[in-house]
Parts: structure tokens; C-alpha cells; sequence
């Protein structure tokens, strides 16, 4: 299959695997045996024994900053995979700039006229043609619409779909070659982080799915009317084009002389505050929250761009990241470990005890020091880090959310230093955890859950009990069997009482979900509440026994 891929896109591949061996790798190539499927020079093959001077780490940043769009978006996710790769090719290719030269406006406006099907006078009654910025997906150009409003229009580098459909082809190919020849391809799950990433890019190349993105983020948020989020003008927008209302301000480095330190911490917290809301309320947020996303709008506004990329967590793994992260601040190394385990993939012979007492030492390092003093994204990510060694795999959800936490714990640091993420998050939590003892959405999911139940275990009996009566009455057939009354009956009965047993588990844990909410309420920090979740369920289930060995008892049944 590689083989005729790698025909298909020949030309391609000999750059791909030329631009490898120049730079070291071509030891790799020559056993994959792509040396030979490729029938490259000779003088290759001769490079690839050279000695190298260079850190592995460097060598890959050129490799991928010669191969492209792409490449040096794997490189940049790659970047963000601190809990898998070394921190010596991290901090390599953290150092991956993507802001290329910019293709020319001509080419901009042809595809504005495609996608739009008039003139581009029709659509813009004006538009820079020097872009506000390149980046290698796409470039973005001001301009304001024929009705007066300044927009951003974001349009995507020509035939960027194509390159990058082909490139994903190569680099699926390669990635299986080599996780069948190398077990470092196979420590590091090379070929899960490029399915990983063939869907991030993939998202990235389509601006539909980013005007989608920030539409549902730019609902969920406005009620924050500091941290502010673009609009998209949908007839104005395609797949290779998004244009979206233009924010006119500064990035934080012409920030630091103009704003006073007041306003700039009212700005550091309103920002933690919206990606908290967006993380643990919204379950949608902005999965790279670097200073070039972010624009300071007048006094004490911000804005948040470029939503190409988002993380997702649904209300369960909401819940699962704050348990971890209390776990953490309780620094109870059994809790984080178990907490971990509900947060990925764990391999059955894992040991269970040295993983403790790994976590135990990584918690070591916060121990003397209050959590708010501490870098919080490092501190998830280290542990996430050691567990990779245990070969337990984070579910990416989680380790998109941890690398967003660090980025955006670097930018707030240079508004508000003493600012403590943790801390804005605490009221987040405690609504998390409120949520789930909340009685009335108990109340909800009880009665839908013991809907259900109630259905199936109608419905099949009604049925059995139908077919019998059939054959009772006779119905096709010629056979009376005397005893079946009986049986229906007491059939009847049995039904009956299961649903009337399941009436009554769902009104013991209401009742036990509002004596708890009543008695706890608000006054209590999540710290506390959470063990009256566990001890509601305890409770829950010693009622449920009762009443069953209480309806076994009466012997009814
Ligand atoms: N709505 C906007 N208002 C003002 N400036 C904008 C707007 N959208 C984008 N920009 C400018 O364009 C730059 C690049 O935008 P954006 O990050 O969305 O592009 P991108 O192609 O996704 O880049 P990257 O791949 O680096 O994330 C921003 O840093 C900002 O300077």
C-alpha cells in the first residue's frame, strides 16, 4: 500500500525523504526501505551515514520548517505533547514560528471572487492588500464591508487543501512503516498522534468548521462583557474564506507601558475567568490562548481570536479534570493516581504502587509551596508526563485542555503575576459539583433512566403476556393449557411491582439529593462537597438494598 502511495505522490515523497537524509535521518529511510521503493541517487543513500553534529531536536525543527505548511503544523502540535516527547525536542520545536511570507493579494482576490461569485468590489467597498499577518494555513487582510462594518478577512493559502490531503497520505504511510520497524515509534504512539493530528489540521484547513467554532463560543459567552469574541458574517464566509468583525488594539507586548497595573490584572483575571467559564461550564474552549490570539481592546477589554482549534469536554470529563485537580491541591498522591485512571487508558499489568509513589514524588516538589504559587498547567502536565512512562495513555481531550492551561498561564503571568488560575477557578467547580448534587437534575435523569427501565420491563412482559393470551384463546392454535391464567396474572403482578419498586429507588435518592443540597447548600467549598457525592451514592445504594431484600421479604414476588 505504501508503494503505491508513495508512487502516486513520487515527487513529494523524494522531498520528503531527500530533505530527511539531509539532515540525518536517513538511516530511518534506508530501513523502512524507502531508498529502494524511491529509486533515489546513490549520492543520498552516501549522505545518510554522515555524521551529525546537531541535536536530534534542532535537526527536526529544519526538517520541518523545509517541508512546509503541513510539517511545521505537526511541529507545533508535536510541541504541545509534553506529556509524550522529550523536553529536548519540546523546546526545539517550540521555537517553530509560523509566520511566512505572504502570498500575493492577487491570488487573495481571485479566491474571493471564485468563493463569492462577483466581483471583489461587490463584496468590500474597501480591503488592505498587505495582510495584518501570514501564518501557514492562511493570511488576513482588513477590510470593510459595503454597509460601513471593519472586517477581518481570513483567506486560506491557494491549493492549501490539496497540499496538505497529500502530505497527510505520506506521513500515515511513514508513521506505520516505522511503527513497524522502530519501538521508539511505538513508545511515543506515533502513529495516534498523527491520526490525532490529521484530524486538528484537517479542521484547520476548513474555515467552516472555525466560523462554527467561534459562532457557538461567541454564544456561550455573551454574557462576559470584557472578553470578547468575533462575529462571523456567514454570506461573506466559505471553506477558504472567513470573514468576521475586526478588532482594532494590542498585542500584550504594546501593552506592558500604556495600561495601568490595575487595569491590567482586572484584565488578567476577566481572561482566566472566560476560559474557565468556556472549559468547565461551556465544555468548549479555546485551545490556544498565545499572546497572538488575544487582542486588548480599550480600558480593561480583550478579545479572543482564531477558534480553528477547540477543545472539547463533555459534563463527565468536566468533572474528572476537577476531581483531579483537587486531588492535586488536597496533594493526596492515591487520589491524583485513581483520578488519573478515569482520565485515560491504563494498561492491565500497570504498578499501581510505584505509580503512587511517583506521583507522590512530583507533589514533593509542590508540597512547600501554597498552590497558588504555583505554575498549574506545569504541574497537571508533569504528572501527565510521568504517566507515560507507565505507558498510560491521556485521553488527548485532557491534554489539549493541560498545554491551553500553560498558555495561558504564561500570558497572564505578564499581566498579573500573583494571579492564581486555581483560585479563579474555585467558584467554577464548586458549580460542577453543585450541579451533580443538584436534586431537580436528578430528578431528570432518575426519572428518565427509571422511564426507560420501566419501558423494557413493561414492554417485554406485555408481549410474552400477549403471545400467551394468543395461544391461551387459542388463537392458530388448537392446544388450551390450563394453568396459563394463573401464570399471566401473577405475571401482571410481578411487573407491577418492579415498577413500582423503580418509582421508589428514584424517590429515595431525590429525597437523599435534597436532604444533602438543603443541608450543604453554598457555605461548603467544593473540597467538602465532593465526599457528599460519593457518601449520597453510598447512601442511595443501601436504600435500594433495603427495599429489595424488604419486597423479597414479603414474599409477594
Ligand atoms: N478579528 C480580527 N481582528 C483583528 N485582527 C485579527 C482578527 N483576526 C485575526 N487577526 C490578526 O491576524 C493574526 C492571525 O490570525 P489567526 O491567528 O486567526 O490566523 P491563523 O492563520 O489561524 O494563525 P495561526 O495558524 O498562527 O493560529 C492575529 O494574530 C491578528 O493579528
Amino acid at each position: 500500500m505504501a508503494l503505491s502511495r508513495g508512487l502516486k505522490h513520487a515527487n513529494r515523497y523524494r522531498k520528503i525523504v531527500a530533505t530527511l537524509t539531509r539532515h540525518g535521518f536517513g538511516y530511518i529511510i534506508q530501513e523502512v526501505g524507502l531508498f529502494h521503493v524511491l529509486s533515489l541517487p546513490k549520492r543520498l543513500a552516501a549522505d545518510s551515514n554522515k555524521k551529525e553534529t546537531r541535536s536530534v531536536g534542532t535537526r527536526i525543527r529544519h526538517v520541518v520548517e523545509e517541508l512546509g505548511p503541513t510539517f511545521i503544523k505537526l511541529g507545533q502540535m508535536i510541541s504541545t505533547r509534553k506529556d509524550i516527547f522529550p523536553p529536548s525536542i519540546i523546546q526545539e520545536l517550540e521555537k517553530l514560528q509560523d509566520d511566512v511570507p505572504p502570498f500575493p493579494f492577487e491570488k487573495a482576490k481571485k479566491m474571493i471572487e471564485e468563493d463569492m461569485d462577483t466581483s471583489i468590489d461587490e463584496v468590500f467597498s474597501e480591503i488592505s492588500e498587505k495582510p495584518l499577518a501570514a501564518a501557514s494555513i492562511g493570511q488576513v487582510h482588513w477590510a470593510r464591508l459595503k454597509t460601513g462594518e471593519e472586517v477581518a478577512v481570513k483567506i486560506s493559502r491557494p491549493h492549501i487543501k490539496e497540499i496538505v490531503e497529500k502530505d497527510i497520505e505520506i506521513l500515515r504511510d511513514l508513521a506505520r512503516l516505522l511503527h513497524q520497524r522502530f519501538t521508539w515509534a511505538q513508545f511515543y504512539r506515533l502513529q495516534d498522534v498523527i491520526e490525532e493530528f490529521v484530524t486538528a489540521i484537517r479542521d484547520e484547513v476548513d474555515y467552516f468548521v472555525e466560523a462554527r467554532n467561534t459562532d457557538k463560543v461567541r454564544k456561550n459567552m455573551e454574557k462576559f462583557e470584557r472578553v470578547v469574541i468575533p462575529e462571523i458574517y456567514e454570506e461573506f464566509s466559505t471553506k477558504r474564506i472567513l470573514t468576521m468583525s475586526f478588532f482594532k488594539g494590542n498585542k500584550i507586548s504594546e501593552l506592558s507601558e500604556s495600561r495601568s497595573e490595575v487595569k491590567k490584572n482586572a484584565l488578567a483575571r476577566s481572561l482566566a475567568d472566560a476560559f474557565l467559564h468556556q472549559v468547565l461550564i461551556d465544555g468548549l474552549f479555546h485551545s490556544d490562548p498565545h499572546p497572538g490570539n488575544i487582542i486588548f481592546l480599550d480600558e480593561d477589554r480583550a478579545a479572543m481570536l482564531d477558534f480553528g482549534q477547540v477543545g472539547r469536554l463533555n459534563k463527565a470529563m468536566r468533572y474528572q479534570f476537577v476531581s483531579y485537580v483537587i486531588a492535586m491541591t488536597r496533594k493526596k498522591p492515591e487520589e491524583v493516581a485513581e483520578t488519573i485512571y478515569d482520565m485515560a487508558e491504563i494498561p492491565e499489568d500497570i504498578n499501581h504502587d510505584q505509580f503512587v509513589d511517583d506521583v507522590e514524588y512530583l507533589l514533593q516538589k509542590y508540597y512547600d509551596r501554597p498552590f497558588n504559587q504555583v505554575r498549574f498547567g506545569e504541574a497537571i502536565n508533569d504528572i501527565f508526563s510521568m504517566s507515560h512512562r507507565y505507558q498510560i495513555q491521556i485521553y488527548k481531550e485532557y491534554t489539549l485542555l493541560a498545554k491551553a492551561i500553560i498558555t495561558l498561564e504564561s500570558l497572564l503571568e505578564r499581566l498579573d503575576p500573583e494571579l492564581s488560575i486555581v483560585e479563579v477557578a474555585e467558584p467554577y467547580g464548586k458549580m460542577l459539583a453543585r450541579d451533580r448534587l443538584n436534586p431537580f437534575a436528578w430528578l431528570t435523569k432518575v426519572g428518565r433512566e427509571g422511564k426507560r427501565q420501566q419501558d423494557i420491563l413493561t414492554d417485554i412482559p406485555k408481549e410474552l403476556r400477549d403471545a400467551l393470551r394468543q395461544i391461551h384463546k387459542g388463537v392458530g392454535i388448537d392446544v388450551k393449557i390450563p394453568t396459563l391464567n394463573i401464570f399471566l396474572n401473577k405475571m401482571d403482578k410481578i411487573v407491577n411491582r418492579i415498577s413500582f419498586s423503580i418509582t421508589l429507588l428514584a424517590f429515595s435518592i431525590i429525597m437523599v439529593g435534597l436532604i444533602i443540597g438543603s443541608t450543604f447548600g453554598d457555605q461548603n467549598s467544593i473540597l467538602v462537597q465532593l465526599p457528599v457525592i460519593e457518601i449520597s451514592f453510598i447512601v442511595s445504594f443501601f436504600m435500594f438494598l433495603l427495599l429489595i431484600y424488604s419486597i423479597l421479604k414479603s414474599g409477594r414476588f
